[in-house]
C-alpha cells in the first residue's frame, strides 16, 4: 500500500488504529475450542468487528510460529481474509545477512500479500535493503521499543547522542517515508519531541496503549505530522475486551472508542 493510499484511508475512517491480532490459543473465549482453527475463527469474528474502526492489522507471527505449520496456515488465510482495504503488517523482526534477508522480504512481500515487515537494525544496512526494494512495501525499522529492555541498548550514549537516535538518523538515510518507518513505543513519551526532530516526515507504528499503559493522547499531541504519520497499536487491549461469547462485540467496542478518541486527536492537532 502506497503512503499516498495509507494517508487517504487516515482521513476517511479518522482512524489510525492498528489492531494487532496476538492471539493466544489458551486465551480464546471457552466457547471456541482451542484449536488452530479456532483462532482463524476468533480472528475473522475480531476483524469483522473492527474492519470499519481501524486502518491498519498487525500479526504478530510469534503467536503463529508457535503453534507450527497449522499456525503459518492461519496466519496465510487471516492476512487473506484482511483484504486489500487495511494496511498488513508482519510484526516478525526479522532481519540478518543480505542473502538472507533477500528471502525473508519473499517471505512476507511475495508468498503472503502484507504490506510491511517489523525489521531489526542491529545487522546494518545490507539486513534492512532487501525489505526497501518493493513498490509499495515497507519496512517498519526498530528504534526506541516500548519495554524496560529499551534501557540497555537504545537508551545508552553512542556518540555525541544516544543510541537509538542514531539508529533513525542512519537508517532514515537508507530509504524513504514512502517505504521505511520505525517502531516507537507509546510507553515512550517524553523522548516523542526529539523522535520528530530526526525523522518529521516518517510514519511511526507505536505500540503499547493499552495493556502497557502507553497514553494515546500524549502519542497524539508529541507525534502526529502533517500526514498523521502515526499508526497507534493495541493488540491484548482490543482482542481479550471480553473473554465471553460477546468477545467480538467488545472488540467492536474499544476499537470504535480508540477510533472516535483518533478523530478528535486528528481535528486538534493535525488540522
Ligand atoms: O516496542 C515494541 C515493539 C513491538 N511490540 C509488539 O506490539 C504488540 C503490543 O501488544 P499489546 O497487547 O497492545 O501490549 C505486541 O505484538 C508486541 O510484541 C511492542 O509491544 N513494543
Amino acid at each position: 500500500m502506497t503512503r499516498e493510499k495509507l494517508v487517504a484511508l487516515i482521513r476517511e475512517k479518522g482512524s489510525y488504529l492498528c489492531v494487532g491480532l496476538d492471539t493466544d490459543p489458551a486465551k480464546l473465549p471457552a466457547h471456541l475450542s482451542g484449536d488452530a482453527d479456532a483462532v482463524f475463527r476468533f480472528n475473522k469474528a475480531i476483524i469483522d468487528a473492527t474492519r470499519a474502526a481501524c486502518v491498519s492489522y498487525k500479526i504478530n507471527t510469534a503467536f503463529y510460529e508457535a503453534l507450527g505449520t497449522k499456525g503459518w496456515e492461519v496466519m496465510e488465510k487471516t492476512v487473506h481474509y484482511i483484504g486489500a482495504d487495511h494496511f498488513k503488517i508482519a510484526d516478525a523482526k526479522r532481519g540478518d545477512i543480505g542473502n538472507t534477508s533477500t528471502q525473508y522480504a519473499r517471505a512476507f512481500f511475495e508468498a503472503l500479500p502484507f504490506d510491511a515487515v517489523t525489521v531489526a537494525p542491529y545487522m546494518g544496512e545490507d539486513s534492512v535493503r532487501p525489505f526497501l526494494e518493493y513498490e509499495g512495501k515497507w519496512a517498519i525499522v526498530l528504534g526506541l521499543t516500548s519495554n524496560k529492555g529499551a534501557q540497555d541498548f537504545e537508551l545508552q550514549a553512542s556518540g555525541e547522542g544516544l543510541l537509538y537516535e542514531r539508529v533513525l538518523k542512519t537508517v532514515s538515510g537508507w530509504g524513504t517515508d514512502q517505504n521505511l518507518m520505525f517502531v516507537v513505543g507509546a510507553t515512550q513519551a517524553d523522548a516523542f519531541i526529539r523522535i520528530r526532530e530526526l525523522v518529521p516526515g516518517h510514519f511511526l507504528l507505536v505500540p503499547g496503549v493499552g495493556a502497557q499503559g502507553g497514553s494515546l493522547e500524549q502519542v497524539s499531541e508529541k507525534a502526529m505530522n502533517k500526514d498523521c504519520g502515526l499508526l497507534v497499536n493495541a493488540s491484548r487491549a482490543v482482542i481479550y475486551a471480553s473473554g465471553k461469547e460477546d468477545f467480538a462485540d467488545a472488540a467492536a467496542a474499544v476499537a470504535g472508542q480508540y477510533q472516535a478518541e483518533m478523530a478528535a486527536y486528528l481535528q486538534r492537532f493535525n488540522g
